[in-house]
């Protein structure tokens, strides 16, 4: 590969190259399943271009015809980044807004001769499978493949049809809901690699998934850890995932945190969705008992009665406009024409999204919110346009053509506050990296959908901490939902995290279960179980909030209300008698040329005298203990003090900068410096000589607990001013009580938890990461079974085999 792009590449991406070319070699497929917004899609590219600048394939003198199959949203993203990292390549892209004039068939076949890239969409594979159909391609490669997850899904048997040498996938959640899953995929990339779907079915999936529920038997869990363990080391060599945290250090992501809000129902939801639990509906639903899921018509029932629930859990509008409708099987998702009673308030997490929203406005933050359906994005749109917030939308309707556009409108410009997208659509494949919060205003049964979305903002690219907040309505379906979709993180992390990780937690939830209200208290059902995942705010230790709590707009607000006072004052001047100002000059002038003639330690002592007698609110009692070496060591350190307190006062630096900056003034002049000894002490002192003792400065009141003062001695504010000796104090937090002043995060739950209903808040990553403590007392047991099903395994591969042949 040409040094210019393997050197722009990332340590885990060239990594990645190797990895592929061993694949390529040995003529078989695999899965790219790092974690989102690692690269996967530059990756793949660079490497392509790799085996066409070293005409590495003998079959084809380089890079044969390859097809990429992909989500419709991120097409033109894909040819964006072809452009960029291998312009050689011709690619087209086969869908209606291409600007190809003419039959597709022609298009695909002009590529393939050309031996070009050819981009689908899944659905378009489907409508052009005649014509794709009939090409031998080098390369086929599908970017979030996980769409071929249902093995019996129309599109993953045609994408199964393909001839070609090289299968790639590429996605960053391989598994979502279940096992068999992650078969379907491995039976693209690796035909035969896990056997028949039936075998797999019965020795691997079946035995991993009963032993992951908290009653199961000690020898079954023992067994799943084994056969989960065996199933890893299969599937290794064809699988490369990394996460975000393990290449950290060569991304430098900043921080990210991600917590579930558990939003209180308000009064009329609780009363509908209690009423609509007692209604026939659900009445005729649970009278199927044990067996509900058997019957197809029940199933149907089920699932509407779900999500009706889940629509009032959103807004009690959504659920009275289905109910009215009466609409048994079926639950459109229309949007919702609103009249003039529209309030976000009858929604409980409404009002929880109202509060934020506040909040991060004025913190000059920028918000991804996703939710499920169209009604209920309707409905959101509704709430921000109320409330005056900018905002772009995106979903199933907007036309592919400008979806693009509105991506890059979105990254490039801070003019719209909100972007609102359905989790489908706008969770897959794209980047949003110009938001830094994110909200997930309702869960999916599939908890990479979830992880899918979240992951747009936290990604190579981001220059800001990144909150993630999820929402769920406390003790509803909503709580149901969150708690499958950690069973089955656990799952997909046992397989391709690591098999220990121990977190039994789930026993199968019954239709009695789904169909209730837990209204005890705040103490979630949820919360309960993840004990160890509830977030605890700490106290707060100054009640003021942190500085940079303002926002860029506030700021800038605050500067140009300092600027309009600052231009008032020539006015004030004016009216100052000019013999009385030009004596003032004299005066200062006559004492700046005395302070010239002092010593070193003479100036000092009386800049400490001054700033003892003084009634300065910028002064405070001087303790000093070092002496800086000559008078001129001494005038220049005051100079330059002076020149940083200006700055200071103008905004121009930051306390934090300007303390560093007067550290390192004080090294430069071999100032001893006591105050690094003592955190508690204040960080610069004066003294009269080296031997004196250091004095503790008065305490500071309460509102200034957790900053550490530090006194700076400087000399005019602004030009006009007398220079001399005059100090400064500047605040610091202190090092050591820092983690107790309350930070934004911990602000806005605070918050929350007060005003707008929010009865708990967990941990997402403590909830679905378990610990990896597994017993290994029934070992032996389990490992002899693990090595009856990869043996099973075997014949199976044995059993495809001799029909292929
Ligand atoms: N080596 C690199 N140098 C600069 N930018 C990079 C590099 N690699 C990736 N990026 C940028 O990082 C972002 C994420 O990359 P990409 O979309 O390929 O990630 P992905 O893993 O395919 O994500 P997803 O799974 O969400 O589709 C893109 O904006 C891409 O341009």
């Amino acid at each position: 590969m040409p040094l210019k792009i393997w050197d722009k590449l990332y340590p885990h991406q060239q990594d990645s190259i190797r990895w592929l070319y061993t694949l390529h070699r040995r003529r078989t497929g695999g899965i790219l399943g790092d974690e989102m917004g690692l690269g996967k899609t530059v990756q793949v590219i660079t490497f392509l271009y790799g085996i066409e600048y070293n005409k590495l394939s003998r079959t084809w003198v380089g890079l044969g015809p390859t097809l990429i199959v992909c989500p419709a949203t991120v097409m033109h993203l894909w040819v964006k980044h072809i452009h960029d990292w291998a312009p050689e390549f011709r690619v087209a892209v086969l869908h209606a807004s291409s600007t190809f004039v003419g039959p597709m068939s022609r298009l695909a076949n002009e590529i393939y001769e050309s031996k070009g890239i050819l981009i689908v969409t899944y659905q378009g594979i489907l409508k052009h499978q005649d014509c794709i159909l009939n090409y031998r391609w080098h390369y086929v490669i599908l970017d979030e493949g996980h769409k071929i997850r249902t093995p019996t899904s129309k599109v993953t048997l045609v994408v199964k049809r393909l001839v070609t040498t090289h299968r790639l996938i590429l996605t960053g959640t391989p598994m979502q809901n279940n096992l068999l899953e992650l078969w379907s995929l491995f039976d693209f990339t690796n035909p035969g690699l896990l056997g028949s779907c039936e075998i797999f079915d019965e020795h691997f999936a079946k035995p991993i998934i009963r032993g992951g529920y908290e009653n199961a038997p000690a020898v079954q869990k023992q067994i799943a850890l084994t056969v989960a363990a065996s199933l890893k080391n299969i599937i290794s060599p064809y699988l490369l995932r990394r996460t975000k945290k393990e290449v950290q250090d060569h991304i430098a992501l900043p921080g990210k945190s991600e917590q579930v809000l558990f939003c209180a129902l308000t009064d009329e939801q609780k009363k509908l969705y209690k009423d609509y639990l007692l209604s026939e509906q659900v009445g005729n639903v649970l009278e199927k008992g044990k067996n509900w899921f058997r019957d197809t018509s029940t199933r149907a029932k089920v699932f509407v009665a779900i999500t009706m629930l889940r629509k009032l859990c959103n807004h009690p509008d959504l659920f009275i406009r289905n109910a009215a409708e009466n609409l048994e099987d079926q639950v459109p998702d229309e949007p919702l024409n609103f009249d003039v009673r529209f309030d976000y308030r009858r929604s409980g997490k409404m009002r929880v999204l109202s509060a934020l929203l506040k909040i991060w406005k004025r913190q000059g933050n920028r918000v991804l919110l996703f939710a499920q359906g169209r009604a209920t994005l309707n409905i959101l749109q509704h709430f921000l346009d109320k409330n005056d917030y900018t905002y772009l939308k995106m979903e199933g309707t907007t036309p592919i053509s400008s979806r693009h556009s509105l991506i890059h409108l979105f990254n490039h410009s801070t003019e719209h506050f909100v972007f609102l997208l359905t989790t489908r659509v706008g969770g897959l494949g794209i980047n949003l990296i110009g938001a830094n919060r994110v909200i997930i205003f309702d869960p999916d049964w599939n908890p990479a959908t979830d992880s899918q979305a979240r992951e747009r903002a936290w990604r190579i690219g981001q220059s800001r901490d990144v909150n993630i907040y999820r929402f769920v309505s406390s003790g509803t379906i909503e709580e149901k939902i969150y708690q499958r979709q950690v069973w089955k993180q656990f799952l997909s992390n046992r397989v391709l995290v690591d098999p220990r990780v121990d977190k039994h937690i789930f026993k199968s939830s019954d239709l009695f279960d789904l169909f209730s209200l837990n209204e005890t208290d705040s103490s979630l059902e949820t919360a309960n179980i993840f004990q160890d995942a509830q977030v605890k705010i700490p106290e707060i230790v100054k009640a003021e909030q942190p500085a940079d709590e303002f926002s860029e707009e506030k700021i800038r607000e605050m500067k140009e209300l300092a600027h309009k006072i600052a231009l008032s004052f020539p006015q004030k001047k004016q009216t100052v008698d000019q013999q009385e100002l030009a004596d003032e000059r004299a005066k200062k002038l006559e004492e700046k040329e005395k302070l010239k003639t002092l010593s070193a330690p003479e100036l000092l002592q009386l800049n400490r005298e001054k700033a003892n007698t003084e009634e300065n609110p910028w002064v405070n009692k001087v303790d000093d203990a070092d002496t800086p070496a000559s008078f001129s060591e001494a005038l220049e350190y005051t100079e330059a003090t002076s020149r940083l307190h200006t700055e200071l006062v103008q905004g121009k630096k930051k306390p934090a900068d300007a303390a560093e900056k007067t550290n390192e003034l004080k090294l430069k002049m071999k100032m001893k410096s006591a105050s690094s000894v003592d955190q508690n002490q204040p960080s610069t002192s004066y003294a009269h000589d080296n031997s004196s003792k250091k004095k503790k400065l008065p305490k500071k009141s309460s509102g200034e607990e957790g900053y550490k003062t530090y006194v700076d001695h400087s000399g005019a504010v602004d030009d006009e001013k007398v220079e001399g000796l005059v100090k400064a104090e500047i605040k610091l937090r202190k090092k050591r009580k820092v983690e107790k002043v309350e930070s934004q995060d911990d602000y806005v739950l605070r918050s929350l938890l007060k005003t707008a209903g929010v009865s708990g808040v967990l941990e997402h990553e403590t909830v679905i990461q378990g610990s990896s403590k597994g017993t290994l007392r029934l070992q032996m047991e389990a490992e002899e079974r693990a090595r009856k099903s990869v043996e099973a395994l075997r014949w199976s591969r044995l059993d495809n085999f001799k029909w292929d042949h």
